[in-house]
């Protein structure tokens, strides 16, 4: 068919930015300005542009429908636990938003606590955070609007469900926590925008700088509240506090970026001589005391027994340990559990009074074993199927504890275990069940492939049963690499939804950059050494076209923010290799990144442009920076480049959209528009979600939309005939 008629944009070649010497062009600058008519109109004409794309794709109705109802199935979450009553989120299968039940018993009637598919009918009214004091009788939740990260936090008594006039604004990367006499409770905020007003909250690009840690006493106005918390001198330092279960201290996280390093204050409450009230109307910090005023590594609390506090850390242990200390003698900590040599000790909580149910990874997998508080000593292994713990809901106190389980084939499990005889007992709970979904049609396999550098990096494997490797199967490929962040086993609809229908191949690259084994791992894939998250990730495609699954032309890559980024960065260094590419919300222009909203804190992974060596490594993946015209060089076999979509949102303010509208602009000039008779025939689209953000909290219509939208036009892309 005829070549797609690209908008032009204009090219304001008069910008060009100096970086230690280094001129850079940065045409489409103006597109940083969201709220600008120039910027509007661009974003009206590629959403004309990409609704005339989707109409050519065949599929998109049928896998719209069948999304719908396979997507139609009750979900539950694990029950949490306040005063005498029990709490869980639930979904009957296409409520915009989950909703928040209470019980007085595990077998009493369930009753409504919090709808917020009441409060705003078209779905974009999400909850953030929500936290019930300690005897049960508030909860207090966050909602967000349209996907952005702003916060405003409301109380609700649950007798009666009547909503408390407390409005918290302004919150952002925040806790809600409580003291345990229910009078009050601290979370973290930034100051309001400049653009107050008229601000319509998440449209912004400003940059978050001045988070502080604030109690707010209920029935009191936000004006009234104690800055408990706050550090000028270090204006990029996020802050968090939490409650100890004894109730008796405060204990502050302070993180000056994305790293997996926090400092650790605590406050003992008791010593406070007229507790938090005497801080009322006062310009005086709680007295906190330095327990660890280093960013050297993460602590993160688990227990304490009075002054003996347990932490799990990852200080001289990448793969993370227990520690204690008596915090009168700070110097002075001991090993509790050590560090496995190969498994990651990802998260522990103490349960049944003096024991603690310790979560690791191995091989991508959890596996999750019973120890002894005091001692560290193993007791048990809670069994599991191959796959993700998705929660571990428990207080201390529980003998009863629930834990979520979900993998690739299994939707969800919540298991209720219980601690109370000698063995553990685990019973299903709650069995989430996807009618028209059989398991035994597909299977999974974990393949450990190598990269570049001989590097083993595993890779699962999602496939009907018995499928024959003769390079025929469309391949989704799907990654991230960074942070710190783990993708182990999920349930995906979607996914089984075009693996059944379109003869789909899912896979999971677990690249470096991520936690999948430690710290190690995470650091291997970051800075200077970023370019090895790209060559793992390209070497898997490799792997699943020398093997048989799929060719080129059949194979689709995928990924969200960070995961945008890998996305961005693979199809310029090997437009060869692929037939489709799906970048979310991806981090584009990696040399401007740091100046939006949180961007700031993304350095500890990037690196940042204003640095003259961290400028150097940017530049040379920066997807904003690199494209290039893959025929201008002869010796070059590969003619185009993948169609591409490239998925934001107008109310990300997690990663603002100008990353995917500058990279959509930079990529149709220089491989369409700006060539006669291109031979770039791929389409290179953007899909722009309106009252959407970074993803968290989007309605279930929109996800579906979405989901619909780009496995469509991945099927069209990849040539993938619809199955029956
Ligand atoms: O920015 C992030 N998280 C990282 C994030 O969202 N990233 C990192 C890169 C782009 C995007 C993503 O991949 O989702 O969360 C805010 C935050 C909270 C506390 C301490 C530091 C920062």
């Amino acid at each position: 068919e005829e070549p797609l008629k690209y908008p032009t944009a204009r090219r304001d070649d008069s910008v060009v930015d100096n970086y230690h010497g280094v001129m850079v062009p940065d045409p489409y600058q103006w597109l940083e300005d969201p709220d600008s008519p120039e910027t509007k109109e661009f974003v009206e004409k590629q959403r004309k542009l990409t609704d005339s794309v989707l109409k050519n794709c065949e599929t998109r109705e049928k896998l719209h429908e069948k999304l719908t109802k396979l997507y139609d199935f009750p979900k539950y979450n694990a029950p949490f636990r306040a005063g005498d009553k029990y709490f869980y989120f639930h979904n009957t299968g296409l409520q915009p938003q989950n909703v928040l039940y209470v019980q007085d018993s595990l077998d009493g009637k369930p009753e409504v606590l919090l709808d917020i598919n009441a409060l705003c009918e078209d779905g974009t009214m999400a909850l953030k955070a929500c936290s019930v004091s300690e005897d049960a009788k508030y909860l207090a939740y966050g909602i967000s609007s349209s996907g952005s990260d702003w916060i405003t936090i409301k109380v609700m008594r649950i007798e009666d469900k009547s909503i408390e006039p407390d409005t918290i604004s302004w919150v952002k990367f925040s806790g809600i926590n409580w003291t345990h006499d229910s009078k009050g409770f601290f979370y973290s905020r930034y100051p309001a925008p400049k653009c107050g007003e008229n601000l319509d909250a998440g449209t912004e690009t400003n940059v978050n700088l001045h988070h502080k840690l604030y109690y707010h006493f209920l029935g009191t106005d936000q004006s009234e509240d104690i800055l408990c918390w706050s550090d000028p001198e270090n204006p990029k330092h996020m802050l968090r506090a939490s409650v100890t279960e004894d109730e008796k201290y405060v204990v502050l996280y302070i993180w000056e970026n994305c790293d997996p390093v926090n400092k650790i204050y605590y406050c003992d409450m008791s010593m406070l001589p007229k507790g938090l009230e005497g801080y009322k109307g006062k310009k005086e910090f709680l007295p906190f005391v330095k327990l660890v005023d280093n960013f050297d590594a993460s602590y993160n609390y688990v227990a304490n027994d009075d002054t003996i506090f347990t932490f799990l850390t990852n200080k001289d242990a990448p793969r993370n340990k227990l520690v204690r200390v008596n915090v009168r003698e700070p110097t002075s900590w001991t090993e509790l559990i050590q560090e496995d040599k190969n498994n990651v000790l990802e998260s522990a909580v103490a349960v049944n009074g003096n024991q603690i149910v310790v979560n690791y990874l191995s091989d991508v997998k959890n596996v999750l074993q019973l120890r002894d508080l005091k001692t560290g000593s193993f007791l048990h292994h809670l069994p599991l199927d191959i796959g993700s713990v998705s929660d571990i809901s428990s207080r201390r106190k529980d003998k009863i504890i629930f834990i979520g389980f979900t993998s690739f084939l299994v939707p969800g499990v919540i298991y209720m275990c219980d601690l109370e005889g000698e063995v553990p007992r685990m019973r299903i709970f709650r069995e989430i069940i996807v009618p028209g979904f059989d398991r035994t049609e597909f299977e999974v396999t974990q393949v450990f492939v190598p990269s570049r550098d001989g590097t083993k990096v595993p890779m699962f494997i999602v496939a009907r049963k018995n499928i024959c490797l003769d390079g025929s199967h469309p391949c989704l490929l799907y990654g991230y690499g960074g942070f710190n962040a783990s993708i182990t086993p999920y349930f995906s609809s979607s996914r089984i939804l075009i693996a059944k229908h379109l003869d789909v191949v899912f896979c999971i690259a677990n690249i470096r950059g991520g936690g999948e084994y430690g710290e190690e791992w995470h650091k291997a894939g970051a800075l200077s050494k970023k370019q090895n998250c790209f060559d793992d990730f390209i070497s898997a495609a490799e792997y699943l076209v020398s093997s048989g699954y799929t060719k080129p032309k059949k194979l689709c890559i995928e990924g969200g923010s960070n995961g945008g980024l890998l996305i961005g960065a693979c199809i310029n260094q090997r437009p060869d290799l692929f037939g489709c590419a799906l970048a979310h919300v991806g981090v584009m222009d990696m040399l401007k990144f740091h100046k939006f909203t949180i961007g700031h804190t993304w350095t500890s992974d990037f690196g940042c442009s204003e640095n003259e060596e961290e400028f150097h490594w940017l530049i040379k993946y920066s997807p904003l920076h690199n494209v290039r015209r893959p025929w201008d060089k002869p010796f070059d076999k590969f003619s185009q480049y993948p169609s591409m979509m490239l998925l934001t949102a107008d109310h990300d303010d997690r990663v603002v959209p100008l990353h995917s509208l500058k990279l959509l602009a930079t990529m149709q000039h220089v491989l369409c528009t700006s060539v006669e008779r291109s031979p770039q025939t791929n389409p290179i689209v953007g899909r722009i979600e309106s009252k959407a953000g970074h993803g968290c909290g989007m309605p279930t219509q929109k996800m579906i939309d979405e989901a619909a939208d780009r496995y469509a036009f991945m099927a069209k892309m990849v040539d993938a005939p619809w199955i029956d």
